[in-house]
């Protein structure tokens, strides 16, 4: 059985009724006063997730792994992986011997039951491919595995759809890094509050990502569809401008070419219909750390939920923002 001991703030009033064991840490420190509630220092106790990597030996599902060892967190020595996959994936914080077994889509059903029973307490995380997404969350519903899908792409709406039926808790978001997940809160919240704001403006959007990418970039999509509400004009195939050339990477966007590989520069530009006003929003990453940090916090929100009994059972990351505490 895996453990946690961490210090954290809790509110005094339901330091009873949170599902993990607690003991008071010290009496005699004094209670915090935070946005006006009351929260005393605890010694937090409890049984951890057990996290499955699926998408191994991609490049986000590795980086996620390196966070779940980096913050001790078990990982499960199974991953779903596709049909013409390698069989084992070593890492350097597995021994030799333990390495991750991959499991291609033909073996999963024969092996997924055993590994429930071994890991009774599985969190999937899928990272995997956009023609997947659909088929590997029917996957997760049909054997009741809570899920956190950090992949793009495939039918969203049916994603959203299946999860919903199925009952089961998961976390679904095209962007896990929690500070462009506060942009795209900002910017929905913009939508509701001043729906016509940019009327008769023209969106222009710039994403530029590795050349191994297959789709246009969900977090894109989404906050296009933001811009759209706040009466924005966009057509897909004349405001939309995807890089995927390295050489343009380089010269234009002056990517370091270690992270030609690996990156995501989003640009969205309003311009007023006389060209007199242009307002601009941009979000660049090198890397993938951002997005694996927030992954691994959706986990640990969902897992929390998974022990509160919570009614609500799906779940973005901007849930996960908003629920986190002030010094998180
Ligand atoms: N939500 C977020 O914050 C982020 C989301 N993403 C998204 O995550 C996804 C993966 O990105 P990335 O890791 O860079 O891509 P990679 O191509 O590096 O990795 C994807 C891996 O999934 C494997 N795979 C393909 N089909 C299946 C399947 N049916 N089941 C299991 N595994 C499969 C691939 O194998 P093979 O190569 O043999 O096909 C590959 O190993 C993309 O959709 C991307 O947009 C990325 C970054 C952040
Ligand atoms: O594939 C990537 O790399 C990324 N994918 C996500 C997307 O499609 O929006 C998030 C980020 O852009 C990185």
């Amino acid at each position: 059985m895996n453990f946690v001991y961490s210090h954290g703030l809790y509110d005094k009033n339901t330091t009873g009724k949170y599902p993990c064991y607690y003991k008071a840490r010290n009496d005699k420190r004094r209670y915090s006063i935070l946005n006006n509630r009351t929260y005393k220092p605890v010694l937090l106790v409890c049984c951890l997730p057990q996290v499955m990597v699926n998408g191994l030996p991609g490049k986000m599902s590795s980086e996620v792994l390196n966070v779940l060892f980096e913050r001790k967190l078990p990982v499960v020595p199974y991953s779903l992986t596709a049909e013409n996959q390698i069989e084992l994936f070593y890492h350097p914080k597995l021994s030799n011997q333990q390495p991750i077994s991959l499991l291609r889509p033909s073996q999963r059903a024969s092996r997924v039951e055993r590994i429930l029973e071994d890991y009774p307490r599985l969190i999937a995380v899928d990272y995997t491919h956009p023609d997947a997404v659909n088929s590997n969350a029917l996957f997760y519903q049909k054997y009741q595995i809570p899920f956190v899908m950090g992949t793009t792409g495939g039918d969203r709406e049916q994603l959203v759809q299946s999860t919903l039926q199925s009952n089961i808790y998961a976390v679904i978001a095209p962007n896990m890094g929690k500070q462009i997940v506060a942009l795209q809160t900002i910017l929905n919240r913009m939508a509701q509050n001043f729906p016509g704001v940019f009327q008769n403006y023209r969106l222009q959007v710039t994403e530029s990502h590795q050349q191994t990418k297959a789709e246009t970039s969900g977090t894109a999509k989404e906050i296009i569809q933001s811009f759209v509400k706040m009466g924005a004009h966009f057509e897909y195939s004349e405001d939309l401008r995807m890089i995927r050339s390295p050489v343009e990477q380089q010269q234009e966007l002056k990517i370091p070419p270690e992270y030609l590989s690996g990156h995501a520069f989003h640009t969205y530009r309003l311009t007023s219909p006389d060209k007199s006003v242009e307002i601009a929003f941009q979000h660049n990453v090198l890397g993938r750390n951002i997005y694996a940090q927030g992954t691994v916090d959706a986990v640990v929100f969902l897992w929390n939920k998974i022990q509160q009994k919570a009614s609500k059972k799906l779940y973005n990351m901007m849930d996960v923002l908003t629920e986190q505490l002030p010094n998180n």
